[in-house]
């Protein structure tokens, strides 16, 4: 198997004038949890159509496990579980029913049919409701079979398009905690709005916005990204902005007067270690009072927010096609 589970280069798929997927480049490695992020209409969905062989592109090249999407459409479909943000299931169905006629369909070996169904029920947490009518069923345990029917056939790749939407908190804990334990085993690309769901399950996040990739991002790196600072200091706020700039690491200082006429200054830093300490004996050392001083990490939130509504400060920052994930 090739050690990127899903290759895209050079991506795009517009409709008549609208850049649904406007030059996307981007890899995922076999075993990733990817989270794949953007705000309405920013074209998550087109990319995962495109992915699951349900949509062609307009031009660029998408692979699965090696298989090209527009010419081996078949090989990928063997190869990927889709859990779509409906779910399509037979109502008058029940749940093992259903399972087994998929599992058929799917081309799974007869010899090792029921021990796969038991396995996807068991996974998915639907074993007790297996006999069931569907059309009986939660939209949390709808969703369930939804992944279980996606994973019958041991794909190597799972792409989900919001597959939280719709539960409640214990569902969708439950949801997140089963997409977590596929990791590993299956490479996962999940669509969603809810960054803390990408936060909670995902190695990897990517932005898309307006159909660009406009972030892809380790989340153990995101824990070191662009830390700010915040100082709270009585002193002339000149002298003591231009002394922030000369101090190792220190990029942007923002300076804002708060009611008593101490300056709150938002200091960021391109250096991986915590400055505070240096910063704190320096401007002890300078004479000026220093009434606080935090550490704000940058959260997943921020970076949304700051691509969507594009802040300053919140460049793109996405891997070129040539540069392996790993
Ligand atoms: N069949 C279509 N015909 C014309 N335009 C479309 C079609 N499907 C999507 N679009 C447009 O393409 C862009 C991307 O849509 P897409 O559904 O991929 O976004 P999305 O990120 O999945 O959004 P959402 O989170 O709302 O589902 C949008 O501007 C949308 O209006």
């Amino acid at each position: 198997m090739p050690s990127n589970a899903i290759e895209v280069i050079d991506l795009c798929k517009s409709y008549g004038p609208v850049m649904a997927v406007d030059h996307v480049n981007f890899t995922v490695s076999t075993g990733e949890i990817v989270g794949f992020l953007g705000p309405n209409g920013a074209g998550k969905s087109t990319t995962m159509r495109i992915l699951t062989t349900y949509l062609p592109a307009s031009s660029g090249v998408a692979r699965l496990v090696g298989y090209d999407v527009m010419t081996e459409s078949m090989q990928v479909r063997e190869n990927i579980g889709y859990l779509p943000e409906s779910v399509p299931l037979y109502n008058e169905m029940r749940v093992e029913e259903y399972l087994t006629y998929r599992a058929r369909l799917k081309g799974v070996d007869r010899r090792i049919r029921t021990q796969r169904i038991h396995g996807a029920m068991e996974k998915c947490r639907v074993w007790e409701v297996r006999r069931r009518l569907i059309s009986t069923l939660s939209k949390g345990y709808r969703q369930r079979v939804g992944l279980a029917d996606a994973l019958i056939h041991d794909p190597a790749i799972l792409i989900m398009d919001e597959p939280t939407s719709g539960l409640d908190p214990l569902q969708i804990r439950e949801t997140l905690s089963t997409i977590k334990g596929l990791g590993g085993q299956h490479t996962v690309l999940l669509s969603t709005h809810i960054l803390s769901e990408v936060e909670a399950v995902s190695d990897r996040v990517m932005i898309i916005n307006r159909g660009k990739l406009e972030l892809d991002l380790r989340m153990s790196d995101l824990l070191n990204r662009q830390a700010a600072v915040v100082l709270e200091v009585r002193g002339p706020s000149d002298a003591i902005r231009s002394w922030l700039m000369k101090q190792a690491g220190v990029t942007e200082a923002i300076g804002n007067t708060l009611a008593d006429g101490t300056n709150e200054w938002v200091v960021k830093s391109d250096s991986k270690d915590d400055i505070r300490e240096a910063l704190a004996a320096g401007i002890a050392a300078q004479g000026w009072g220093l009434r606080r001083i935090d550490l704000k990490r940058q959260r997943l939130e921020d970076l949304f927010t700051g691509i969507v509504t594009r802040r300053p400060g919140y460049e793109r920052l996405t891997q070129s096609p040539t540069v392996s994930a790993t």
